[in-house]
């Protein structure tokens, strides 16, 4: 996507080195757009652990180029295993990271270590190419749920959307996941407007998604996470498109912590709640996403700090709850397939069910 009229990824390989890594510091946005350079597989750990690079097609990807950098250092059996398993420890619920650390292991252990490196960033740019393309589908194939809102209002009407967290395209490698049919719903002319959740504890809507949008000129207003329900029982919401982190054969969603309750209110108002995901994101392997799919608990910090930036201009975090007061952080929560109205696939549109999923994915 661009910024300011230049188009990015949101991971490249350094045009000068042909090595190193570059992503930008999702921490520091939106008031500072920081792009940081990987050369070991530590800095990559680091990134995707302390999330300044995040979201989940993307962590797949960077842990996929994190390992091309530990190949550099060392290509034998025992350190691609070693660094594969640190690399996927980092996060546990984006299944995509799990995903792009087993296909390049898949690709990587039949060849000799003089192979290996050539090869993995090779493997790594596959996985880039292939998610920018399959989010550029997600778009087009959503971009039909919002057409057909539209030719059932008056030409021009505001049609308004709802998204939870951040699920653009700085989440991936490009387009994004539930912003891609926003993007091109608005780049289509039609007229749209995004409520955007503020996402606590890390505030992703508030800071990336608003940045995203506002970036690309689409009207959007930022709310507290608890607005939401009100502005769906006041006809204020047409339809609500989120990502996710994973998503079960059976379509249950795990997505940022907060979609769930969307979920519930969306069904309680009759509006469309729909999850946009790439294949990637799909684990076959669970079929029950409450009970199977491990949610990330992060630190205590997140919840009694927050991040933002002082009248003079200065990043920096400031405590909101008392001394001694303890804080609970689960970064996700499980929205079951019932309350799912159907996932949109770089092949299409499916109900968030088994069989609508195997409809599209055969081959699994
Ligand atoms: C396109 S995947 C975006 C997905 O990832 C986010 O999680 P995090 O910010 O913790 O990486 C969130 O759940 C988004 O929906």
């Amino acid at each position: 996507m661009k910024i300011d009229g230049t188009s990015y990824r949101s991971v490249w390989v350094d045009e000068k080195d042909g090595w190193s890594i570059h992503i930008f510091d999702q921490t520091r946005l939106p008031f500072s757009l920081d792009i940081l350079q990987l050369t070991t597989p530590a800095d990559v750990a680091h990134a995707i652990r302390t999330m300044q690079v995040r979201g989940a097609p993307l962590i797949g990807a960077v842990a996929a180029y994190g390992l091309a950098l530990a190949l550099r250092q060392n290509s034998s059996d025992s350190a691609i295993e070693e660094q594969a398993n640190l690399l996927a420890a980092t996060r546990p619920t984006a299944i995509n990271l799990r995903w792009a650390i087993e296909r390049m292991l898949s690709h990587l252990r039949p060849l000799s270590p003089d192979q290996r490196v050539q090869a993995a960033y090779a493997e790594a740019g596959r996985i880039c190419d292939e998610d920018a393309a399959q989010n550029e589908a997600i778009g087009r194939h959503g971009l039909s749920l919002i057409q057909e809102i539209a030719k059932n209002r008056p030409p021009g009407t505001r049609i308004n959307l709802l998204t939870h967290c951040n699920a653009g395209w700085i989440a991936t490698v490009d387009w994004g996941t539930a912003l891609a049919p926003i993007y091109m719903a608005h780049d289509a002319g039609l007229n749209v407007h995004v409520w955007v959740d503020e996402t606590r504890p890390r505030n992703q809507g508030a800071a990336l998604t608003a940045w995203e949008l506002g970036s690309h000129g689409v009207p959007h207003t930022i709310i507290a996470d608890n607005a939401g329900g009100h502005l769906m029982q006041h006809g204020e919401v047409d339809l609500v498109i989120v990502g996710t982190d994973r998503v079960t054969r059976t379509g249950d969603v795990a997505n940022k912590i907060g979609t769930y309750l969307k979920a519930l209110a969306a069904q309680d108002n009759g509006i469309p709640f729909w999850v946009a995901l790439p294949s990637t994101t799909i684990d076959w392997t669970v079929a029950d996403g409450i009970r199977e799919i491990p949610i990330e608990e992060r630190a205590a910090s997140e919840i009694t700090h927050v991040a933002g930036r002082t009248e003079n201009g200065i990043l920096t975090k400031v405590q909101i709850t008392p001394d001694g007061s303890s804080a609970a952080n689960p970064a996700f929560d499980v929205t079951p397939a019932r309350l799912v109205t159907g996932l949109i696939t770089e092949r299409g549109l499916c109900p968030a069910t088994e069989s609508g999923l195997r409809s599209l994915f055969p081959e699994q």
